[in-house]
């Protein structure tokens, strides 16, 4: 088109958010922990294990704050303008969309399909889009609850681009109340629309209490009597858009796909359904983009896939090595924002040296980088080099490394040289997806090695976001005003714990891969700071440091030792505090979020690094004795009821908690919360002990100090501490149970009485 001028506006831009006084503050205490580690070094204490313990732990959080000023220094996003795309790229280039599900009690199968209803109705031809839904639940409600939803597509997609609909998801586009009761066609299309949601939420609810109405239909004989570990492939054409006429155009294919599982076969969790996903897609539709989503992220900006491929389709050297495009992961029920600071920081961080970290969903990837090609491969136009072309497109080659379908090596063929051929009808496709889903496909073959989602880890997202940058690509991190994914986060306690323990596990998991961003220093293609970047994933590590060091200014209270300087050197400590907190309370503020938020998630940090990250560690130890597998534990997810609020504001987060319950720690019997009751257990004996003069006289003059130092400290653990402590006068599900607290009381006297005896 006419655009194509060289002197056109770019799609894309780089926006650099680079800060010298950023610098300076992150090198200052930076400078700041040093010191303290010299004065450490320089006058070592006659109480010699504390000062040891304190240095070691000191050293520990100097080298954390280093990795993060490495990983901050010079932090990016990227801004797509999807207006100009429209103007200048005519033919747009198809997308294929994975919507992964596990199990249909914990990730409602209503909530699976308000993500795919939004997915549907993207701002994008409907036929160049193609929905997959992949279920390790194999579950006929799910197939069932997506067929219903297809049905209700035909209504909802026109609906959403009749009206310009923001939020596409009707459970949260619903919440909001009626307000344009002056047009009249709007309101009555939006009574119906409401209707027929109600209706397929009531259906999926019946069907759910009554699965045997199911078994009668004939297009569910495939369901029965299957386990979900134990069935072979089901691949079923939910919905295929033929072109066709009116409202039935506008919906994208939708596909429900089953890998066979059996129970002497490894699958692999998510990363084998994603695989599973590329080659089905592979063969039905061959998009050369793919977006994937997790099934209880719906999309909160219909215009993504085209900010995406702003990226893309921009020509330059640089976008042409771009293997992925990155959203931040943002949340709809999120009650606390450590999450979205974190992301702000870091995320920005690493997408400013080669690009973002590849986090499991919100995701565009390039079909050709997933089946293995690196920047190498191509030539500057984008076509296969001619080495490549020996490499990648020899048949013999290809079904060795690629797997036996015969379908799958020329739809892969296909996808390495960019020619788009789709299938006349996806209907043809279903025997050869079969052949792709059986569990020994993948055998002796490149799948999970280096083509695909690589496998090794639980966090599939990690290993295979290591193993694209490693081979040179680059990725690129959007962070528009308005979330362009919005997803459901684990209740504040056990399920954010258990989940915050599965993603320390897979971080550190990751290192004893082969994969490892320690490996091949100067073979691969991975920037150095991008490596240190992946060395965030070990934070987890950082558990035993903080672990000891909640428990020393207790020690020492009880112990009557010191660990901190003494004179002038105390005010390392004093600066470093202070200026720390206020950094970050600054960090909270400046996105917008208030002092209660901070604190908050201060305290909730120390939390789960006390315990679930705690429980990584006592994990890998595990697997690395051969004694247990770490397993992927699925985060239970809810969706709030659209028909019984009225008058919700899905903007206003502080609305939704009427009831101060909202976001209130939740506890249980679960070993996971002992850690952390042990720590204020522990603290508040020290308190006592201080404060009822139970001293050793002895202390001053061993360098021992008034104690205000390490009562002060004391007492900041106890705030970190804040949802136990009140854990211990509430009750129910928010108070301590008996069995956890009597398991900590145990524990907590007999370091009592260790540090008083010793
Ligand atoms: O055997 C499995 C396990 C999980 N999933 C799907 O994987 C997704 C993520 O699982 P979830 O339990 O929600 O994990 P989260 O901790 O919330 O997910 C984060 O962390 C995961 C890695 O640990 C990434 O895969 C995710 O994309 C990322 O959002 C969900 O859609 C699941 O249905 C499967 O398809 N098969
Ligand atoms: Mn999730």
């Amino acid at each position: 088109m006419a655009g194509l001028k060289s002197s056109s506006p770019p799609l894309c831009e780089r926006i650099s958010h680079k800060s010298y006084f950023l610098r300076a503050v992150d090198l200052t205490i930076l400078g700041l922990l040093f010191s303290l580690l010299l004065y450490r070094v320089l006058h070592r204490s006659p109480n010699e294990n504390v000062w040891l313990v304190a240095l070691i732990c000191e050293s520990l959080f100097s080298l954390t704050w280093l990795t993060c000023t490495c990983i901050k220094w010079s932090p990016a996003e990227d801004k797509a303008y999807p207006n100009r795309l429209d103007e200048r790229i005519q033919n747009l280039p198809s997308v294929d969309i994975f919507v992964p599900t596990a199990d249909p009690v914990k990730e409602p199968p209503i909530m699976v399909v308000n993500t795919v209803l939004s997915l549907l109705a993207l701002n994008y031809p409907a036929n160049k889009l193609a929905c997959y839904v992949s279920d390790d639940g194999c579950s006929p409600l799910t197939y069932f609850t997506l067929k219903e939803a297809s049905r209700f597509a035909k209504i909802w997609v026109p609906f959403c681009k009749k009206y310009n609909v923001g939020v596409r998801a009707p459970f949260r586009y619903f919440l909001n109340p009626f307000d344009a009761v002056n047009d009249s066609e709007f309101s009555k299309d939006w009574e119906m629309t409401k209707r027929e949601y109600e209706k397929l939420c009531r259906k999926v609810e019946d069907a759910s209490g009554n699965s045997h109405c199911l078994d009668a239909d004939n297009d569910f004989k495939a369901f029965s009597n299957r386990k979900p570990n134990d069935h072979s492939t089901i691949v079923k054409v939910v919905w295929e858009n033929k072109g066709g006429v009116g409202d039935e155009r506008e919906v994208p294919h939708l596909v429900y796909i089953s890998r066979e599982k059996r129970p002497n076969y490894f699958h692999h969790y998510k990363s084998g359904a994603m695989n599973f996903l590329i080659r089905v897609s592979g063969l039905m539709t061959n998009a050369p983009y793919m977006l994937n989503v997790d099934c209880d992220m719906h999309v909160n900006d219909p215009d993504v896939v085209r900010q995406a491929l702003c990226m893309f389709l921009q020509k330059s050297k640089n976008s042409s090595h771009c293997a992925f495009v990155q959203y931040p992961q943002e949340f709809y029920d999120s009650i606390t924002d450590e999450f979205t600071v974190l992301q702000s920081i870091m995320g920005r961080g690493v997408a400013g040296i080669q690009g973002p970290i590849y986090v499991g969903t919100g995701c565009f990837h390039t079909r050709r980088v997933m089946y293995g090609l690196s920047p190498g491969d191509l030539e500057d136009d984008g076509s296969l080099s001619l080495v490549a072309r020996r490499e990648f497109l020899d048949e013999d080659s290809l079904e060795r490394k690629y797997g036996s379908s015969k379908e799958m090596v020329k739809s892969m063929v296909d996808a390495l040289q960019r020619k788009s051929n789709p299938q006349n009808t996806i209907t043809n496709s279903i025997e050869a997806a079969h052949e792709v889903g059986h569990c020994h496909y993948e055998f002796q073959t490149n799948w999970g090695e280096t083509v695909g989602y690589l496998y090794g880890s639980v966090s599939e997202d990690i290993i295979t976001s290591i193993g694209i940058h490693s081979r040179g690509w680059t990725s690129s991190y959007i962070c528009p005003d308005q979330p362009a994914f919005l997803g459901s986060t684990p209740s504040v306690g056990l399920e954010t714990i258990v989940q915050q323990r599965r993603w320390g596990t897979a971080g550190i998991e990751v290192l004893f891969t082969r994969h490892s961003p320690l490996a091949g220093m100067f073979r691969r293609k991975i920037r150095f700071r991008q490596r240190i970047g992946y060395f965030w994933v070990l934070m987890s590590l950082r558990s035993i440091p903080e672990l000891f060091y909640c428990f020393l200014p207790a020690y020492c209270l009880l112990h009557s030792s010191t660990i901190f300087p003494k004179g002038p050197c105390l005010g390392i400590i004093v600066t470093l505090v202070g200026m720390h907190c206020i950094y970050s309370l600054w960090q909270f503020k400046y996105l917008g979020f208030s002092v209660k938020s901070w604190f908050v998630a201060q305290s909730h940090w120390r939390i789960i690094a006390t315990s679930g990250w705690l429980f990584s560690i006592y994990d890998i130890i595990f697997k690395l004795l051969g004694i247990s597998k770490v397993e992927h534990r699925i985060a239970k997810k809810t969706i709030p009821e659209t028909t019984s609020v009225s008058g919700y504001e899905p903007s206003q987060k502080e609305n939704d908690s009427e009831s101060s319950d909202v976001g209130k720690f939740e506890f249980d019997s679960s070993c996971h919360f002992v850690p952390g009751t042990v720590i204020m257990l522990v603290n508040l004996a020290g308190l006592v002990w201080y404060l009822m003069g139970l001293q050793r006289s002895s202390c001053s003059h061993e360098g021992g100090g008034s104690g205000v130092g390490e009562t002060c400290g004391c007492i900041l653990v106890l705030m970190l501490f804040y949802p136990f402590l009140k854990g211990l006068f509430e009750k129910g599900k928010y108070g301590i149970p008996l069995s956890t607290l009597s398991k900590a009381a145990f524990l907590a006297l007999f370091f009592v009485g260790f540090s008083v005896r010793n």
